[in-house]
């Protein structure tokens, strides 16, 4: 990996660099994808169908778009009993973390006869993408769905491209299952997207579409965003670890090839105080590397956005880290707090040299779908609130709005809106 040492000139190198990542500089597939959505919009299931045997290369038809109860028990009899064992503690874990998330409704009555109050409610329908191309991720089926069950969303749909064969990958099957998919549908891609927002005759519109996917899928959903609420436009994978010379090195390399290992485009970025601990970082990645299994994604992704920049403090580092605000970022210092304290910006911080990433992707019980590309400035981790819709609740008595009517007709008519003052006055003054 190559080593840099961090200087104003070379940092903002770094961030424009990274920032070519977002899906929002993708622009080209812009045309493609906005066609496909019209023609799903126009064309219903029809469409789908055409774009599955074109992308997927797979002949569909409404008999067999839907997943069926005898598709899931075949994917059982596939699947290793032990990693359905571990699916099953995974899915526990990240149901008891989200449920700590859940808000109730509220009302706040006053002695003067005034009741305020907020009603939350799930949606009532959400429809999640599971990625389907290139590798099966069951991981992101239970961190997706977990949540708006959680929440109590009463009913919810899947979408995952199925292959040539026509089936969907077991391991994504099961742990739809096991999170409480109610519905699955055989279908990938811009197209799946856009039959979520605007429903065909095999699939019903949703109110929220979440989930990760490629450069198709995330620009289908900034399209549809509007129509239908999203989660995010999730770019590709990052990691930040902030470490000193106490760091074991073999540790930050493995931790840093964790992410690179997603994607051509993952980052993996070391931010170190220690010229020695980069030496040996360094030398690590290379032992590793050569024994992995995605050794040229990996490659490719260090020669792209694979980074050990070397700073003068540690207070240099958390700077840099929040400029950065990468979707995680793991601390490994002599007192990762205290590290911690000092970080603003953060999809999710890993802290301790036992708290590597895989840990939060697969188990620990915190969501893995986490903002990227800087987009931890202002968005937060999936959560438990994104399936939850909030309503207001003003109830005044007589008594309670007699005390302050005048102070809201004041406020209408400053802003000419004299029907607003008189809705209010009518009610205080005599009939004829
Ligand atoms: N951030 C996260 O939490 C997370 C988790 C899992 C996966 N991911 C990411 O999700 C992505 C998954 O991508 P994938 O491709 O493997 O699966 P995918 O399911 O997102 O995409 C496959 C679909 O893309 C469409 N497609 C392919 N080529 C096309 C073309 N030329 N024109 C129009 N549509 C086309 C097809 O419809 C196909 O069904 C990866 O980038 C992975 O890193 C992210
Ligand atoms: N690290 C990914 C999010 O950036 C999520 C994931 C799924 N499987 C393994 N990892
Ligand atoms: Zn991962």
């Amino acid at each position: 990996m190559r080593i840099v040492k961090l200087t104003a000139e070379s940092k903002k190198g770094l961030l424009e660099d990274l920032l070519q990542r977002s899906p929002n500089h993708y622009g080209q597939y812009e045309s493609a994808v906005a066609e496909i959505i019209e023609t799903v919009k126009k064309g219903g299931d029809e469409a789908l169908f055409s774009y599955t045997e074109k992308f997927d290369h797979c002949k569909m038809d409404a008999a067999h778009i839907r997943v069926t109860r005898e598709e899931i028990d075949e994917a059982y009899q596939k699947v290793d009993a032990d990693f359905v064992e571990v699916m099953k503690k995974s899915a526990a874990n990240i149901r008891a973390f989200h449920e700590k998330q859940l808000r109730n409704s509220w009302f706040d009555p006053k002695p003067d006869g005034t009741i305020l109050g907020m009603k939350i409610l799930p949606i009532a329908i959400a429809g999640v993408y599971v990625p389907g191309g290139k590798a099966a991720y069951p991981s992101s089926v239970l961190m997706n769905v977990l949540p708006a069950k959680v929440a109590g969303v009463e009913r919810i749909i899947m979408t995952t491209p199925p292959g040539a064969d026509g089936k969907v990958n077991p391991g994504t099957l099961i742990a739809a299952h096991i999170a409480g998919v109610d519905e699955i549908y055989k279908v990938g891609g811009a197209q799946a997207i856009a039959a979520m927002a605007f429903g065909t005759q095999s699939i019903p519109k949703v109110d929220k579409i979440t989930g990760p996917g490629n450069i198709f899928v995330a620009l289908a959903k900034k399209a549809c965003f509007g129509y239908v609420s999203i989660d995010s436009i999730a770019g590709p994978s990052e990691i930040l670890v902030i470490a000193d010379e106490t760091a074991n090195p073999r540790y930050v390399a493995a931790d840093l090839l964790s992410q690179a290992e997603h994607d051509e485009l993952a980052s993996a970025i070391l931010i170190t105080t220690s010229k020695t601990l980069a030496d040996q970082v360094s030398i690590e990645v290379d032992r590793f590397v050569a024994n992995l299994s995605r050794r040229e994604i990996i490659e490719k992704s260090l020669n792209n956005y694979g980074y050990i920049l070397l700073v003068d403090s540690l207070d240099e580092a958390a700077d840099t880290a929040n400029e950065i605000a990468s979707e995680h970022l793991e601390i490994l210092t002599k007192d990762p707090f205290a590290m911690m304290t000092k970080i603003r910006n953060a999809g999710a911080i890993f802290l301790g040299e036992y708290s590597s990433e895989p840990l939060g992707d697969y188990f620990a019980g915190p969501n893995h779908v986490l903002p990227t590309n800087g987009t931890a400035r202002f968005f937060s981790p999936l959560n438990v609130n994104d399936f939850l819709k909030k309503t207001s609740i003003i109830s005044y008595s007589r008594p309670a709005l007699e005390k302050i009517h005048q102070d809201i007709e004041c406020f209408a008519e400053n802003e000419g809106l004299t029907a607003h003052a008189n809705s209010i006055r009518v009610r205080f003054e005599k009939e004829d």
